[in-house]
């Protein structure tokens, strides 16, 4: 067996709920996980973050300040993790860091994906080779620069009989399937928890519907969630990808009549992602559906696929062996491995790209 090597993932996703960060012992095709951790995103910085990627205009200054701040903030988590786990930073080949995405247009005329979190500073304060910036380069070649993670879950989680589909359900969901003997599919399937996440905030302050309290108390509305199905992105053809530039709370508005019950409409988006999902599986032989991301501990969510998709097996990742809140975080300390070993990290069939392409930037700590 190639010898295994240490790596860290840091992954701070479209939800903005926090900064997850893995160690993972690799050699490419296996990965274990040794430590991970976490860290809140602090609230001011969060509604800076919040009000950039919702569009808002800002200055260089601004930007380039939420770039350190976010670069300094990762820096913290790592070294928490380091001293969690008693290594040092030469015990580490690599940081893989997504950075925070704050925008995020694959289909227009002048396509970008964008990602702050200084790369510099988080190589500087860490004394480890770090890597970012992961999505630029596929879209330099025709590709939506997401999903990245389809070719980890097939590294990790194909099985060489049966047809696993792997749904991560973080801000946006997205899923990759895995057919036996068949190159994996992977794209974005529409609203995660985005959508729940604003409503309940705007409805009791919380940061997400905790356990699906407010949304087990809630009735689908069948107008409201036909009206939100409609969406023309949500019948477009794979490739593709989206975020919170499209699914935001005025998308939302604009298919509210202001008549619904707050617990109704926050049921109703339970169901828009629950049915997205389902739908694109409608052609699929039944398999086993492996959940990862945040929403895998929404009650009602689970409950709701496991209710659409009777001749399905719904499960966590967790249960397949992958830690389903890790999971994202080792897939960009996965992305590092490849990079560092000049090996491709997109897949083409899910992003569109033109080829393979060995993504990201490197900056030496030195
Ligand atoms: N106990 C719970 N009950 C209901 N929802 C939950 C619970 N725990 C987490 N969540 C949901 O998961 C979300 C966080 O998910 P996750 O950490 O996967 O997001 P992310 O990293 O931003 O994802 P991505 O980058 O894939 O969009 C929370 O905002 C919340 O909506
Ligand atoms: C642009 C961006 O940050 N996209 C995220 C987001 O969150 C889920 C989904 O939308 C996915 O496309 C992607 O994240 C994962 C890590 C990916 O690239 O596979």
């Amino acid at each position: 067996m190639q010898h295994m090597e240490h790596y860290i993932g840091i992954m701070s996703g479209t939800s903005l709920d926090g900064i997850d960060a893995v160690l993972v012992a690799t050699n490419g095709r296996e990965i274990t996980l040794k430590a991970s951790t976490s860290a809140p995103i602090e609230p001011a910085l969060r509604e800076r973050l919040l009000a950039l990627a919702s569009g808002d205009a800002v200055t260089a200054r601004e930007w380039g300040e939420l770039d350190v701040a976010l670069g300094q903030a990762y820096a913290e988590v790592t070294l928490q993790l380091l001293d969690e786990t008693g290594m040092t930073a030469g015990d580490v080949c690599a940081i893989g860091c997504h950075g925070q995405t704050v925008w995020h247009q694959p289909d227009a005329a002048l396509p970008f994906s964008l990602q702050l979190g200084d790369g510099n500073r988080l190589a500087a304060l860490t004394g480890i080779t770090t890597i970012t910036d992961f999505r630029r380069k596929d879209m330099a070649l025709g590709g939506q620069g997401a999903p990245l993670v389809p070719a980890f879950h097939q590294q990790v989680l194909s099985h060489p009989q049966r047809l696993r589909v792997v749904a991560n359900i973080g801000g946006i969901a997205n899923i990759s399937v895995l057919m036996p003997g068949r190159p994996v599919l992977g794209y974005d399937v529409g609203p995660g928890n985005m959508l729940m996440d604003a409503w309940c905030r705007r409805h009791t302050g919380a940061p997400f519907d905790k356990d699906a309290a407010l949304g087990r108390r809630g009735k689908v509305l069948p107008a409201l969630l036909n009206s939100l199905l409609s969406e023309p992105w949500l019948a477009l053809p794979a490739p593709k990808s989206t975020g919170r530039e499209l699914f935001n709370e005025a998308w939302l508005n604009t298919h509210l009549t202001g008549e619904e019950a707050v617990a109704d409409v926050q049921a109703t988006l339970a169901e828009l992602t629950a049915t997205a999902l389902v739908q694109q599986l409608s052609a699929l032989p039944a398999g086993e559906l492996l959940v990862c991301g945040g929403g895998g501990h929404n009650p009602l969510l689970m409950a709701r696929l496991t209710a659409l998709l009777p001749r399905w097996r719904v499960a966590t990742t967790t249960e397949a062996g992958v830690n389903m809140d890790a999971m994202e975080a080792m897939a960009f300390a996965w992305l590092a491995y490849q990079t560092l070993h000049s090996l491709p990290g997109n897949l083409p069939a899910a992003t569109g790209a033109s080829r393979p392409a060995v993504l990201g930037a490197i900056h030496f700590p030195d």
